[in-house]
């Protein structure tokens, strides 16, 4: 099979780096352009060492034209800058896959609330696919343009799907209570992801509103003819990579008589031909850990009376940002889907 071939947008961020260095390796692409406006010029492997040997590229200047050279974009950059660029190497043949959140939000009008930025094509955003593969491989299969889901939007979809989905549970009460490691927040320099600001310490941020409300809410609403309320607060905690999602759900009276086998089994079945879901036993409690540097999530089921909790834990930077990009790109090309991202987790 031949090669296709990569341009990476944002190659010096931390999300561009993780592609990097799953794509160093995947069996049918070859690295052709990464690019940084602050290090074109400069070898890749000089900046991130851990790519000695495995990435011989320099950065380009993403003004350079290399990237129109390319069969498929990853833009790893800040929100507002696929949507600038996109458009012209979609018309060109070429598909997109935006880390950032320029094409997940169906509507200009939320979008632009919640991002403080115009969105500049609402046309191309109209063919955009949310790339959640385990809810929407079909849709996947045919895109041309991703907007790849949010980290912390991965973690509360797959954990109320089989809820929802059933119509089990209240979806007007909805809770969601998520830590994020720091590596969450970018490489760009902020005070509060300092070392003597972040670690040692744990706090909630986010709390009266967060970006990624409306995003998960437009998406949980397409699993259920109920109307979707949901508190999600996230928090900030003193690790570098991992997420961990404490999700609450009541059962609906309907449903309160199911047992705790019962709902272990609609999980299990739900996701038993996944291969980056993992339901563990009843009662068990998923560790972040558990997740590290590789592409799987994991849940685990418990229930006080008629509220079933769920916990849910990924890497942010693989299963909720550049694992999942590219799992989207084997499900658009063709590709096994677990080619380049089938690692185990880093333990301890
Ligand atoms: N970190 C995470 O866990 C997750 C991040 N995301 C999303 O992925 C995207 C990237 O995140 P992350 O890697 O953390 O971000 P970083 O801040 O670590 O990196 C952003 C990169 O974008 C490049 N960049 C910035 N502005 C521009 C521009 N105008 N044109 C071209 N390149 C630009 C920078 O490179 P240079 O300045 O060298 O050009 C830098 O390499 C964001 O939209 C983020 O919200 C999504 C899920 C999880
Ligand atoms: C810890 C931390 O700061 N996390 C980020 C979410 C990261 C992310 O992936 O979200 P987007 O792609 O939507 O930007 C935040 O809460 O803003």
């Amino acid at each position: 099979m031949q090669k296709i071939k990569i341009g990476i947008v944002g190659g010096t961020g931390y999300t561009g780096v993780e592609l990097l260095r799953l794509l160093a390796h995947h069996p049918h692409v070859e690295l052709h352009a990464i690019t940084s406006r602050t290090e074109a010029g400069v070898p890749v492997a000089q900046m991130f060492p851990s790519l000695r040997g495995a990435v011989d590229l320099k950065f380009s200047d993403p003004a350079s034209g290399i990237l129109e050279e390319c069969d498929v974009v990853f833009f790893a950059t800040p929100h507002g800058v696929a949507m600038a660029q996109a458009p012209a190497l979609l018309n060109k043949g070429i598909r997109v896959i935006d880390l950032g959140a320029d094409f997940r939000l169906q509507d200009t009008a939320v979008f632009e609330k919640w991002y403080k930025l115009p969105h500049s094509c609402a046309d191309v955003l109209k063919s955009a696919v949310y790339g959640l593969p385990e809810l929407n491989r079909e849709a996947v299969r045919q895109a041309k343009l991703i907007g790849n889901p949010g980290c912390y939007p991965t973690t509360m979809q797959l954990g109320f799907y089989p809820l929802l989905k059933n119509n089990l549970v209240d979806a007007s009460a909805l809770i969601a209570d998520c830590k994020s490691g720091v590596s969450g927040a970018g490489r760009k320099a902020e005070v509060a992801t300092l070392f003597s600001e972040s670690s040692d310490s744990m706090k909630a941020y986010g709390v009266s509103g967060h970006r990624h409300t409306p995003e998960t809410v437009e998406q949980l609403s397409k699993m259920t003819t109920q109307a979707v309320h949901l508190i999600f607060t996230p928090h900030l905690i003193p690790m570098i990579r991992g997420m961990h999602s404490t999700l609450y759900a009541k059962l609906l009276p309907e449903a309160q008589s199911m047992s705790n086998e019962d709902l272990q089994q609609l999980f299990e079945m739900t996701y038993a031909s996944e291969p980056f879901v993992d339901v563990m036993p009843f009662g068990s409690h998923p560790e972040t850990r558990s997740t590290r540097a590789s592409n799987m999530l994991r849940m685990a089921l418990h229930r006080h009376g008629d509220t079933v909790i769920v916990l849910v834990v990924q890497d942010n930077l693989v299963k909720g940002a550049a694992g999942q990009a590219v799992q989207n790109m084997n499900v658009m090309f063709g590709f096994a889907e677990t080619a380049g991202i089938d690692m185990l987790p880093v333990m301890p």
